[in-house]
């Protein structure tokens, strides 16, 4: 039995933008997704995701290949729950040549699902990894990523960046533009959460923001300006990354060009006014700085405040679920010993 967990993410600039080759700075945090892989005697892939939830439902299901789970649910929703699992198994399939490899997989995670903190991301990491790991043949990081990217690549019908499964590889705080991932030094950001309890499906806004890049100019040039206030926000965090802790004029201009970058996504229409609420909560509240993270439609936002003002007017704004000081986990996708 191989155990391997992955952490999700926070953007702090760029999401949807890297789809079109701008450039993005996402930083992995402490919330993470376990997954374990015990091999099968045959072909079969049973999946145990109590997580998972559809509209409403919690489903336990044991899937595999033409077993599908015995839920009262119809069957595209749960292939669309289960794609992202599935996608992981047939790239560990893929890696170890070993097309039918069967397994029991085992998914928990504490990252809530399809909202901005990059779940299908950890789930695809840390489910190649255990997968490859229990068949005897472990990848090294950048195969990892580049094969969860794949299965993201898939899952979301060709529209996906390497960020998010490269971050959640990799672990701290990651610059991705097109092909070209590396790690980058960042200092220890004081990242808060807020979660509406909603989410979003990435696939589908991911598709709505390339639909208005086609048809509308504005739509364009707004994806061109987030890559340009991204490239101003790394050349703030080079100049930093000697510092252990940030200082108060890296955090004023890092908030000021997440807000930018809040307006930009809104423009782009993948904000929500439950995300916008918390957004100017927390700005309200004196955060440096505040955004939605990852795809949107409904989900996170993500603040700069090293006090507890944000997260305290955030518990107390309606639509906010769930606030939470978010810590960046500088170590990415990792075996968890039993
Ligand atoms: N605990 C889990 N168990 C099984 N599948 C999961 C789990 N968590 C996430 N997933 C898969 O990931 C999907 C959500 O991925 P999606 O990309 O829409 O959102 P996200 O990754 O959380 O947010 P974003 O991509 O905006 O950062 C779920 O529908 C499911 O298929
Ligand atoms: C919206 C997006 O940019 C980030 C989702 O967390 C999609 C992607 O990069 O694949
Ligand atoms: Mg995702």
């Amino acid at each position: 039995m191989t155990v391997c967990e992955a952490p999700g993410k926070v953007y702090l600039f760029g999401e949807h933008a890297v789809v079109y080759g701008e450039p993005a700075v996402p930083a992995a945090i402490e919330r993470r997704a376990t997954v374990t892989a015990e091999p099968r005697e045959d072909d079969h892939v049973r999946v145990e995701a109590e997580d998972l939830s559809l509209d409403g439902f919690t489903v336990e299901y044991a899937g595999g290949t033409g077993d599908r789970p015995d839920v009262d649910v119809p069957t595209p929703l749960v292939e669309a729950a289960m794609g992202y699992v599935d996608a992981a198994v047939e790239q560990a399939r893929e890696a170890a040549d070993a097309p039918d490899a069967g397994f029991d997989i085992t998914v928990e995670s504490d990252i809530p699902l399809g909202a901005g903190l990059g779940s299908s991301a950890a789930v695809v990491v840390a489910g190649i990894d255990a997968a490859t790991r229990a068949l005897g043949e472990p990848l090294d990081r950048r195969e990892l990523a580049d094969r969860a990217y794949q299965a993201e690549f898939e899952v979301q019908d060709g529209q996906a960046s390497r960020a998010d499964t490269f971050c959640s590889t990799m672990g701290g705080a990651v610059r991705v533009e097109g092909d070209d991932c590396e790690p980058i030094d960042a200092p220890n950001l004081p990242f808060v959460v807020g979660f509406d309890g909603g989410a979003g499906d990435t696939g589908e806004l991911v598709a709505g923001v390339g639909e208005l890049r086609e048809e509308y100019r504005f739509a364009a040039d707004t994806v061109e300006s987030i890559g340009d206030l991204v490239r101003t926000g790394e050349e703030l965090l080079a100049d930093a990354a000697a510092d252990a802790e940030p200082s108060p004029a890296l955090l004023a201009e890092l908030g000021e060009l997440m807000d930018f970058n809040h307006g930009l996504l809104a423009a782009l229409g993948v904000s929500a006014r439950s995300l916008d609420a918390m957004v100017w909560a927390a700005r309200d509240a004196g955060a440096h700085g505040a955004k939605l993270t990852g795809a949107g439609g409904g989900g996170c936002i993500v603040a700069l405040d090293e006090s507890d003002a944000t997260e305290t007017a955030l518990s107390f704004t309606q639509g906010c679920e769930e606030a939470f000081r978010a810590e960046l986990a500088t170590e990415g996708v990792r075996v968890v010993e039993p």
